[in-house]
């Protein structure tokens, strides 16, 4: 797609919210795989399926239902996609973040991102929720940014910084909540790793991950707030663990979708009071 269609269609799809949706929001959330019931927590939905909305992609990916919602989270106006677009569905970089861009149109100044991911540091566990410190974007370092091409001037700048790509302080503040809601040996922080998939990794591909400082791995995230940082939204992300990657040709266990999509939901009560208390934070320090 040519950067002038792709900039109408962004105008054209943000104007359709604009005339069908009355709530503000604030804080966009993104729900990746087997996290759609974080939607839970939404009160007075107003539901788009993505396919009603002009020019916006559709999910293809289990796991990602598919909704755009409108709502209140603890009374905070939130924009929610169930579901996320990723590269190997055979969208651009720029398709994916789509919805991050429009997010900004809409006024939303703070993002809270979620993704399953596979461990490489050998001290996490299945089920853990790490907070995402950094991140490297193994995609973006292959020529896939989504800020490539003409820059979109209006939004930012051409050579955007990533100091502080990740709030530090909602990161403490994330520490603190598992504390007081006793989750807290269920956190972990770390690199995430972002790759084009679909395949898993290789053995070795594994060993090199880690060996470059990447915590965890998975197939998102990175170029969605590559995008957030480049219009200076501010945001917040956490990996549920949801395999570890096998770096030994003995070990016959191997990643499978349907598992990964499957282990959010046994950690649902401590990821639906960090996602209401996160959003609760960034909207005081609005
Ligand atoms: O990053 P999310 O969308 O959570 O999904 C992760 O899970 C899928 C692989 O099982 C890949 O899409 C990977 O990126
Ligand atoms: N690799 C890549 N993406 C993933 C994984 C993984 O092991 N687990 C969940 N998403």
């Amino acid at each position: 797609m040519n950067h002038d269609d792709y900039n109408s269609n962004l105008y054209e799809s943000t104007k359709y919210l604009l005339d069908n949706v009355k709530i503000k929001p604030k804080i966009g959330i993104i729900c990746g795989t087997g996290l759609g019931f974080l939607t839970d927590e939404i009160q007075e939905q107003i539901i788009f399926p993505y396919q009603s909305i002009p020019h916006f992609p559709v999910s293809t990916t289990k796991g990602h239902l598919g909704n755009l919602i409108f709502g209140y989270i603890a009374g905070v106006p939130v924009m929610c996609l169930q579901g996320r677009f990723h590269f190997f569905e055979g969208y651009s970089p720029q398709e994916c973040v789509l919805p991050i861009r429009m997010m900004k149109l809409l006024g939303i100044t703070h993002v809270l991102i979620s993704n399953s991911a596979g461990a490489l540091n050998p001290k996490f566990q299945i089920g853990n929720i790490m907070l995402i410190k950094d991140h490297i974007n193994m995609l973006g370092i292959a020529g896939f940014n989504p800020l490539c091409g003409p820059n979109l001037d209006s939004l930012g700048p051409r050579f955007p910084c990533m100091n502080e790509a990740y709030c530090t302080q909602l990161i403490k503040y994330a520490r603190k909540v598992a504390e007081e809601e006793n989750f807290s040996n269920n956190i972990c922080e770390g690199v995430y790793g972002c790759v084009s998939g679909p395949n898993y990794e290789t053995a070795a591909e594994v060993k090199m991950l880690r060996m470059v400082g990447i915590d965890a791995v998975g197939m998102s995230t990175a170029h969605e707030v590559l995008t957030a940082k480049h219009c200076n939204m501010t945001v917040f992300a956490f990996s549920i663990i949801t395999n570890i990657c096998i770096s030994n040709y003995d070990d016959k266990k191997h990643p499978d979708h349907e598992v990964i999509n499957s282990i959010a939901e046994t950690k649902k009560h401590a990821l639906r009071k960090l996602v209401t208390k996160i959003v609760q934070r960034m909207d005081e320090s609005r």
